[in-house]
């Protein structure tokens, strides 16, 4: 078993990742479970998939889960499912010093996370992952949050999980088209921060995706390292070291938000495009040459993940997926910082773009090839 640790001022936590840690949960989590009662939000497909050894474990320690289902799919991080689980564990009786489990993808980690940081201003909660992108990413770090009409992730907290259980049994019933979105985050560690695992992943990636078990720990174990490295340096995003992890994310939720926020396009999809687009975007700019941005093109396509926004379909132009970024969380008194590539695996935090460039960079984008 692989234990990272997330080291934050007297609310560090583990994040273990091995595979069969759903079926011993109750040894696994049982510090956090005072209770009889231990209340779990899981998304439908993963209750479907290991609800039972979740329940198994839990019964043969003694407890009694209590179960609250949450619908899959994007729409689920809205302010009506967030009133319907508070509501629920209110009603549950769960208190602050309670822990509830949250076992699912990334929709029902920042779902349940961000019920957790509201509820009674704030109880414990355990992040179960089940998809590789909730495994790498969204498990890790604390950021939680629902969706509104003006656009992704616009109303959260920060939150931090006390244990996040990474079971990698869990991604052997995952669909193939969301291992691929969740390698999408997976990919972004190796070009934001380190030039060596993204060499690794130009040779692997393929065993990654397809689940062979020792490049698959390999992988999940080294992308919580370097997500669990930056957020020890800056839990909430202000030093600018933890806005690099949104690499690909401005044009990603742009593009999730012209998208309707649907199956259309998967956030690890909306990502992978991002990636693709602000790497085209440096070598525009002059700061990586076009070979560089070749490569990240590559390593997507490798992975069966989209790579040119122009077969989407979109009807929009540039200047509207532009729009869509004045919504964006890092926006400061009117400019938007964009996180963009000295290198791959250099990424750093650009302060002088100007949106209109972007709007036309989209136009020519959207009608490539
Ligand atoms: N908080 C963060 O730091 C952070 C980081 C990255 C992404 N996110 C958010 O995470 C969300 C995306 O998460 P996701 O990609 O996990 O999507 P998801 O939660 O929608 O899950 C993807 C699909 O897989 C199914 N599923 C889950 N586990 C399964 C299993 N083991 N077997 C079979 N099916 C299973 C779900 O039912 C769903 O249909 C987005 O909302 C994104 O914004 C948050
Ligand atoms: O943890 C972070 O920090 C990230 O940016 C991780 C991203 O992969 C994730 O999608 C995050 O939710 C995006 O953050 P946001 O602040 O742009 O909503
Ligand atoms: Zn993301």
């Amino acid at each position: 078993m692989a234990v990272i640790d997330v080291e934050l001022a007297g609310r560090s936590y583990e994040v273990r990742v091995a595979r069969d840690l759903l079926a011993s949960v109750a040894d696994q989590a049982g510090a956090f479970l005072r209770k009889q009662g231990v209340p779990i939000v899981a998304d439908a497909n993963a209750r479907r998939h290991w609800g039972a050894a979740v329940e198994a474990s839990l019964r043969a320690s003694g407890k009694e889960p209590r179960w609250y289902d949450v619908a899959p799919g994007e729409s689920s991080k809205s302010w009506e499912s967030l009133a319907r689980l508070t509501d629920w564990l209110l009603a549950e009786g769960v208190e602050r010093g309670d822990h509830v489990l949250a076992l699912g993808g990334g929709v029902v980690g920042d779902l349940t996370g961000f019920a957790c940081a509201i509820l009674k201003r704030g109880c414990g909660f355990v992040q179960l992952p089940t998809t590789l992108l909730a495994q790498v990413d969204s498990s890790v770090g604390g950021k939680t949050a629902i969706n509104t009409s003006a656009g992704k992730n616009l109303v959260g907290a920060f939150h931090q999980p006390s244990l996040v259980l990474a079971d990698l049994s869990a991604l052997d019933t995952l669909p193939d088209r969301e291992m691929r979105a969740g390698y999408a985050e997976v990919l972004k560690y190796g070009v934001l921060g380190d030039a060596d695992f993204f060499a690794w992943l130009e040779e692997n990636g393929a065993r990654v995706v397809d689940r062979e078990n020792e490049a698959l720990e390999h992988a999940v174990a080294e992308s919580v390292l370097a997500k669990a490295r930056i957020v020890a340096e800056d839990e909430r995003e202000t030093s600018g070291a933890r806005a690099l992890l949104n690499l690909g994310h401005t044009f990603g939720h742009a593009l999730e938000a012209e998208t309707g926020f649907s199956d259309r396009l998967l956030h690890g999809e909306g990502v992978a495009l991002g990636m693709v687009l602000a790497a085209r975007y440096s070598a525009r700019r002059g700061d990586i040459g076009i070979e560089d941005a070749q490569r990240v093109t590559r390593a997507v396509d490798a992975a069966g993940l989209p790579s040119e926004i122009s077969a989407l379909g979109l009807t929009c132009d540039g200047r509207a997926l532009a729009d869509h970024m004045l919504h964006d969380k890092k926006m400061d008194s009117g400019t938007l910082p964009f996180i963009l590539l000295r290198s791959i695996g250099a990424a750093y935090l650009a302060k002088d773009v100007a949106l209109d460039d972007v709007a036309l960079f989209l136009d020519e984008q959207l009608q490539a090839h």
